[in-house]
């Protein structure tokens, strides 16, 4: 899949832009401050429904204005799509997909990007919840019925919460009891679901990412690498089956799954009273990552964390281009470049050669390897340069 137009209308610093992209490496360039990452982060908004930047939406709208307006273009195998997403200061976000309404959230199903930035740093050393978020919007790309099962079980467990919070207020009664009851197998249906779809996930990314870290750093042996998901309260079974096009887990594990949750869950019954929160499930597992056997998080070099999160997010374009029917993932690498030395670089843009697009950003264009410079797009102050003597003028 490509994106032949992007088309923003108040987003960040941009009044308007316009911007004709071509399959192949297309190459964003400007001083710091321009605009850059502003327009490949409301491409990657389109598959993600949310920024890389910030956990809100307000700041992606133009300051004084009420609504900013992303429009993408589509491409694949000869059919065009137009994807629309409105995202309002007051009010609910709109979609549109060939200008007939869909739920935002139903967007990835339509767009498949993958946006490398220096902010991913944050999925190794952050707390667990980028963690999640970065597992549950590739689940999403790769499986998008589970974008449903994950709004779902968020619903369900705000209930649940709310409810535990007014027991603890008043101390259970009979009637919560029984409604508690409900909750809780909601909450391990979808909740165990959820668990056994991220653990093939992480299992499935594995040699993935192992391949992208040797491609990348230059071993070409690898390195010694492990993705091992935490449950909280529930194990899970280490050898999950690899994710595929469809559902992954099977009916017996999500049944041994559903089975731990729920014990899990009446251990901590008592605690989750007592607190008035839900304590085991989905919401606070983690991932652990591994080289060479010891936790990257607080052991692993920069240079070391910097390559491992870019390998993740390689391993993350490989895996949806295998379990695609809608062609690549479109690859964003945003100011990637001016942290490799000339061997990386080099390494690296043979890695995302294959790519049926790529979109980079960059404030040098002297960073940037030849081979990906031939469409290069300038840009100033929240404008598109269209001239050569506006490029000339800056
Ligand atoms: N909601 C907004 N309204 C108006 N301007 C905004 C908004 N959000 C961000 N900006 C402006 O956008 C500019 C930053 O753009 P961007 O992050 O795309 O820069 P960049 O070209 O990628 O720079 P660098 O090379 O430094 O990474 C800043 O000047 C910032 O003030």
């Amino acid at each position: 899949m490509i994106v032949t137009h992007l088309n923003l209308s108040n987003y960040r610093n941009y009044a308007v832009a316009d911007v004709a992209m071509v399959p192949g490496a297309n190459l964003f360039v400007g001083r710091n401050g321009q605009g850059k990452t502003n327009l490949v982060e409301a491409l990657g908004y389109l598959s993600t429904l949310g920024s890389h930047r910030v956990s809100t939406d307000v700041a992606l709208i133009r300051a004084g204005e009420d609504a900013a307006i992303i429009r993408a273009r589509l491409q694949h195998n000869g059919r065009d799509l137009l994807a629309e997403v409105q995202i309002n200061r007051t009010g609910a976000n709109r979609a549109q997909i060939n200008r007939g309404q869909i739920k935002p959230r139903e967007l990835p199903r339509y767009f498949s990007s993958v946006l490398f930035a220096p902010e991913d740093l944050g999925i190794i050393r952050g707390d667990p919840s980028g963690r999640r978020r970065f597992l549950d919007q590739l689940l999403v790309l790769h499986t998008p019925r589970l974008a449903g099962v994950l709004s779902d079980y968020e619903r369900t467990l705000k209930q649940r919460n709310s409810l535990l919070k007014s027991a603890r207020v008043s101390g259970l009664k009979a009637n919560q009891l029984t409604t508690l009851e409900i909750w809780d197998d909601k909450l391990v249906s979808l909740g165990s679901e959820i668990i056994d779809e991220r653990v093939a996930l992480v299992a499935a990314l594995e040699q993935p990412i192992r391949d992208a870290y040797a491609s990348v750093v230059g071993d070409d042996h690898g390195p010694a690498l492990s993705a091992l998901l935490s449950i909280d309260g529930v194990d899970t079974d280490a050898d999950a089956p690899s994710t595929s096009g469809s559902s992954a887990a099977s009916e017996e594990q999500t049944a041994a799954t559903a089975e731990r949750f729920r014990a899990a869950l009446a251990l901590q019954r008592r605690s989750e009273l007592d607190r008035g929160l839900t304590l085991v499930g989905p919401h606070r597992d983690d991932v652990l990552f591994e080289l060479n056997s010891l936790p990257v998080k607080g052991y692993a070099s920069h240079g070391e964390t910097w390559s491992f999160a870019l390998a993740l997010k390689l391993a993350s374009a490989e895996l949806l281009r295998r379990g695609s029917n809608s062609g690549d993932p479109v690859l964003i690498l945003d100011d990637v470049f001016a942290e490799l030395d000339l061997n990386r670089r080099a390494r690296l843009a043979a890695a995302v050669g294959g790519f049926e697009q790529v979109l980079i950003t960059a404030a040098v264009l002297d960073d940037v390897p030849e081979g990906l410079t031939a469409h290069t797009v300038h840009i100033s102050a929240g404008r598109i340069l269209e001239t050569a003597e506006e490029v000339a003028r800056g």
